[in-house]
């Protein structure tokens, strides 16, 4: 069952004779972002089940475009599970203004924006209901100062659950990249991350397929660790674009225990930034 802006599933409308003037038709939910903000391009990064590496393929997104030389932000929509920050060795409390809350500036000048940043110990759960989550969410776009910012990289928390709906409905999402990773399930699980952002008018940009393989460092063979890769027949018969495969490197992981990101160029998503 799908969920639209006013409760009905989009195709009850398709072929009603009352559709242009009924008073259910889909309302506009977008919110608008802080006064002092302006970003050209919010792209939404999700997966259809958790652990495949969205925030890797977020951050490593948002590095690629830092190096092309555009202004870049990173809203972590993973409220109960957010790891960007660290990522970049931020663990600073974030401050505001009468004007809004400023994000957190990383090394490379990414701006960042999490739960984290709010809560007086970075460690504390966040053990809240699914309406404070979103109206957290909502709020790191109508009460963050974002700035001028070229790309707001969306990391959303995995799933089709409120939070991306929220987003989907509130933010001017151009488009979505969808990450997965390779196992059986692949075709079930990226077809429903896949309907969901169409359904809610969002384009797909593309997929990224993380783990896909791990390269031997003795003999330097590909090992396929989580099983053969379908991802470009799924791809192909969605229509969209891969946008990289990822492999396991413990180089990528080594950064992120050493709160290094800031300095990390991920060329395995080199293609991925001239597509979205
Ligand atoms: N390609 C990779 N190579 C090495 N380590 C990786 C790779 N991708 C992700 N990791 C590591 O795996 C862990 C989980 O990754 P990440 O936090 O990005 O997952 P996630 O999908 O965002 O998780 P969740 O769905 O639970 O929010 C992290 O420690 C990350 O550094």
């Amino acid at each position: 069952m799908s969920e639209n802006q006013n409760g009905c599933s989009p195709s009850d409308c398709q072929g009603c004779a009352h559709a242009g003037t009924c008073n259910s038709k889909p309302q506009d939910f977008h919110k608008p972002a802080n006064a002092k903000s302006h970003i050209r391009n919010v792209i939404a990064v999700v997966s259809g089940k958790g652990g495949v590496g969205k925030s890797m393929v977020t951050a490593s997104l948002a590095r690629m475009m830092r190096e092309q030389g555009f202004s870049v932000g990173i809203l972590d929509a993973d409220i109960t599970g957010p790891s960007i920050p660290k990522m970049y060795g931020i663990h600073d409390t974030a401050k505001g203004s009468d004007d809004g809350i400023f994000p957190e500036i990383a090394k490379d000048g990414t701006k960042i924006m999490s739960v984290n940043l709010l809560l007086p110990n970075e460690s504390d759960p966040v053990i809240w209901r699914a309406p404070i989550i979103t109206s957290v969410v909502t709020q790191f776009w109508t009460d963050v100062i974002w700035g001028d910012l070229d790309y707001l990289f969306v990391d959303m928390p995995p799933g089709t659950g409120d939070v991306p709906l929220t987003v989907f409905q509130s933010l001017p999402v151009n488009g979505a990249v969808i990450v997965t990773s390779p196992q059986d399930l692949v075709r079930m699980i990226v077809e429903k991350a896949y309907k969901m952002v169409r359904q809610m008018n969002i384009p797909v940009l593309g997929i990224v397929e993380n783990y896909s393989y791990l390269t031997c460092p003795d003999c330097g063979k590909k090992i396929s660790v989580f099983g053969e890769s379908h991802i470009d027949e799924v791809a192909a018969e969605l229509g969209i674009p891969v946008l990289g495969k990822m492999p396991i490197d413990p180089a990528l992981s080594e950064m992120v225990e050493n709160e290094k990101f800031y300095e990390v160029s991920n060329e395995y998503l080199a293609d991925a930034v001239n597509k979205i």
